[in-house]
């Protein structure tokens, strides 16, 4: 029996879940609202949460948020709608294991759960095998190359582009690559640590430094020794633990919460950004010392909207997978579904792409996959007409549609500061100066 807590105000779907997964080995407790969910899940232990994306009081990222404070490690799946998938994908980066689309297919579901419960047993430590393939657009030749020269140097590498798109995947690849590749490979999520986690995860602390510290505890510059550490959402670190962290690479010695002694620092750093760091720089929300710590060389990571022909290498490669792990014999796509794939702009990148061809593929026992396979959602994104045009300048487009974005949201909000910048799903200091920026009263 698998205890399993489903998060969502849809009565009637919640009960058609608790029927279904009660059916499939769960042990189903119900959640309609945050406030409750957060309560249950400080009496009861659970082993798979099922979260609905919004929520009456709230979204789903504060369930993880809660998680992430209280260090309750337990596999998330989150529940979202199309509109959501930019925000959901996010999701992913403050700790949950994998997101799926509503209406949920209940096939579909129990693959995802499968897949989040192997996911919550891989040590985030450990470097995986992982599959890949390179692509073949002149984007992708550039990148392997990059990785392939700087690779076995002690340079620290960051490496920028949308969630999604691959960074952790490089990020283990320079590393294997490295010869530091027999030593640990250690991720950090630092956009999923609070200001006081981030710190003795990172250096450590002696047992009695704070309340809770109730023994020793090794940070992860220590326990990644020889190895490399990947700080993955840099641009998500408080302005204090820069400091620590750009004393750290530049003394390279550390000293743990709480320690007399100071410990060496013999790690290479690697750190990975969704963020437009300088515009953080510029902003104050980010030391530029640091950054040109981190980023002693670049890698960019192109969205899978401009990776050309590579779109059709990953189709490939993800539909072979998903024939191999569900056991079907998709061979090709009807001509609906190919316009589909090829005219949609993947706001989730690769992560996305692949969820959606394992859900085609899971839904196809012919060997076409057909346009009733893919999310109806998805087909009628495409049908709408594209957002207003502003010309070629896709600086001028990015901004304007930002700005309707941040009005959108307070709107929605009555202009609650903190309500729309959880709604954007960014900080209040971020929304206080985009609103500056665009002059937004
Ligand atoms: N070259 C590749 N070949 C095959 N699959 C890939 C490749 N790059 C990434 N993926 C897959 O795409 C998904 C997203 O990759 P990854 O986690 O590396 O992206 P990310 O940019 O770090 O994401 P996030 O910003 O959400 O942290 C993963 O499932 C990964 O296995």
């Amino acid at each position: 029996m698998l205890k399993t807590l489903i998060i969502e105000d849809d009565t009637s779907f919640s009960e058609l879940l608790e029927g279904f997964l009660s059916r499939n080995g769960h042990q189903v407790k119900l959640c309609a609202k945050i406030a409750t969910a957060l309560k249950t899940l400080s009496e009861e232990q659970f082993q798979l949460l099922l979260v609905d994306y919004r929520l009456p009081d709230g979204t789903g990222l504060e369930v993880l948020r809660y998680l992430r404070d209280k260090q309750i490690a337990v596999p998330v799946l989150m529940m979202t709608s199309f509109n959501d998938v930019r925000t959901a994908v996010k999701s992913i980066q403050l700790g949950a294991s994998d997101y799926i689309l509503k209406p949920v297919n209940p096939d579909e579901l129990l693959v995802a759960i499968e897949g989040a419960i192997a996911k919550s047993k891989t040590p985030k430590t450990e470097v995986a095998s992982a599959n890949y393939i390179k692509g073949e657009s002149e984007q992708s030749e550039k990148i392997y190359q990059h990785v392939d020269l700087v690779a076995p140097t002690e340079m620290a590498v960051l490496i920028q582009g949308e969630s999604g798109t691959g960074k952790e995947h490089i990020a283990r690849l320079l590393h294997a690559k490295s010869a530091r590749s027999s030593k640990p490979f250690v991720a950090i999520d630092c956009g999923s640590l609070s200001k006081e986690l981030s710190i003795s995860e990172l250096f450590g602390h002696v047992r009695g430094s704070f309340t809770g510290a109730l023994s020793d505890k090794k940070g992860q510059f220590e326990v990644a020794k020889g190895g490399t550490l990947f700080l993955d959402e840099v641009g998500n670190l408080s302005y204090e633990v820069q400091v620590k962290l750009l004393r750290a690479l530049q003394e390279r010695v550390i000293q743990p919460l709480g320690a007399t002694k100071t410990v060496n620092v013999d790690v290479r750093i690697i750190a990975a950004t969704n963020d437009d760091l300088q515009n953080s720089i510029s902003n104050g929300d980010f030391r530029e010392d640091l950054y040109h710590r981190l980023n002693q060389f670049k890698i960019q990571l192109p969205p899978l909207r401009e990776r050309g022909n590579d779109l059709k290498l990953f189709i490939d490669y993800f539909i072979a997978d998903a024939n191999t792990e569900l056991n079907r014999n998709v061979k090709q796509l009807s001509k609906e579904v190919k316009e589909v794939l090829f005219n949609y702009d993947w706001p989730g990148n690769l992560r996305e792409l692949s969820n959606v061809i394992k859900r085609m593929v899971l839904l196809s026992f012919t060997e076409t996959a057909q346009l009733d396979a893919l999310p109806d959602e998805m087909v009628l994104a495409i049908q709408q007409p594209a957002p207003q045009n502003y010309g070629s300048d896709l600086k001028v487009s990015n901004e304007q549609n930002e700005r309707l974005l941040i009005e959108d949201a307070l709107k929605k909000t009555k202009y609650n500061k903190s309500k729309a910048a959880r709604l954007l799903n960014i900080d209040r200091k971020t929304l206080y100066a985009k609103m500056e920026r665009y002059q937004i009263e």
